[in-house]
């Protein structure tokens, strides 16, 4: 059967998971977890280590497809598609550990997930037709103009690991942006990050929710991170979802409080 086009209406969601679930051997990492995230919101997944936060964020991104359940972005699901359609769909992602091409500079990271976005056939780069350069001019218009929205215009010509760790994440969260997302997942942000840089971190991502039309979902150890910025949290251990609220609500959550329980993190 052919896959009937989905009607979108303004509040649908940008994300639908049900029923997700992923083994991985006899290990269940995630089990039946189920989410919808509507345009706008700014949602908080937490959880202790290994409970299957990074493994719900490789699944959402079609690094991983999924045991069981399924996955619509934007109404379209998922499954079989390759990360770089995931991408095309609206999910544009960070990850706990950065990853930047460090071999290029920080315009050129920027520069290459604008090409995923605003690509041209293989015919006129090869051929360096009008198309071709008027592209790349455009491209690089844009990826110049996002890096002075952020005040990087003076690491432009930077190799990414040359700058101090809170840049090469703020070049990480930038680089994510260029590709035009519906959807933002936010892996871990403050992770290594001082305390300064926090700060900055919680202003910056604030701000970007404020200014840019999208959806954001973190993964965050840092509690006064979630806490300040989150509408809503969930929690998942083990694979599975334990509770869902408000930071206040979640703070207090017994459930949530045992599954802390010897864990410095919370
Ligand atoms: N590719 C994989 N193959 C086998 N096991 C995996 C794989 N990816 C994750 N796991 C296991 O799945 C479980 C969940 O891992 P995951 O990285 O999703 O946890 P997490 O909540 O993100 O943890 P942390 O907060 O420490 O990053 C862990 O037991 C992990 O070892």
């Amino acid at each position: 059967m052919t896959q009937q086009p989905v009607s979108q209406t303004e509040n649908s969601p940008v994300l639908e998971i049900r029923g997700l679930t992923q083994r991985f051997g006899g290990l269940t990492a995630v089990s039946d977890f189920n989410v919808e995230l509507h345009p706008g919101e700014l949602v908080g997944l937490i959880g202790p280590n290994g409970a299957g936060k990074t493994t719900v964020f490789n699944l959402v991104s079609g690094f991983y497809q999924p045991s069981e359940g399924e996955i619509r972005v934007c109404g379209v699901p998922t499954t079989g598609l390759k990360p770089h359609k995931v991408t095309a769909l609206g999910v544009a992602r960070t990850f706990q550990n950065i990853r930047l091409w460090n071999d290029m500079s920080v315009l050129d990271n920027i520069r290459v997930a604008r090409h995923g976005k605003l690509g041209y056939g293989f015919f006129h780069a090869v051929a360096r037709t009008r198309t071709y350069r008027l592209r790349e001019a455009e491209i690089e218009r844009e990826a110049r103009e996002l890096l002075e929205i952020f005040k990087l215009d003076g690491y432009a010509d930077e190799v990414p690991k040359n700058l101090p760790y809170g840049l090469q994440r703020k070049v990480e969260i930038v680089r994510a942006l260029a590709e035009k997302p519906k959807l933002l997942l936010l892996d871990e942000p403050a992770a290594g990050l001082n305390s300064v840089d926090v700060q900055e971190l919680i202003r910056l991502v604030r701000w970007i929710h404020q200014t840019f039309d999208i959806t954001i979902w973190m993964i965050e150890h840092h509690m006064d991170v979630m806490m300040e910025l989150c509408e809503r949290i969930k929690v998942i251990d083990f694979g599975q979802t334990i509770a869902e609220g408000t930071p206040e609500e979640i703070r207090n959550h017994p459930a949530v409080i045992t599954a802390y329980l010897g864990d410095d993190t919370i």
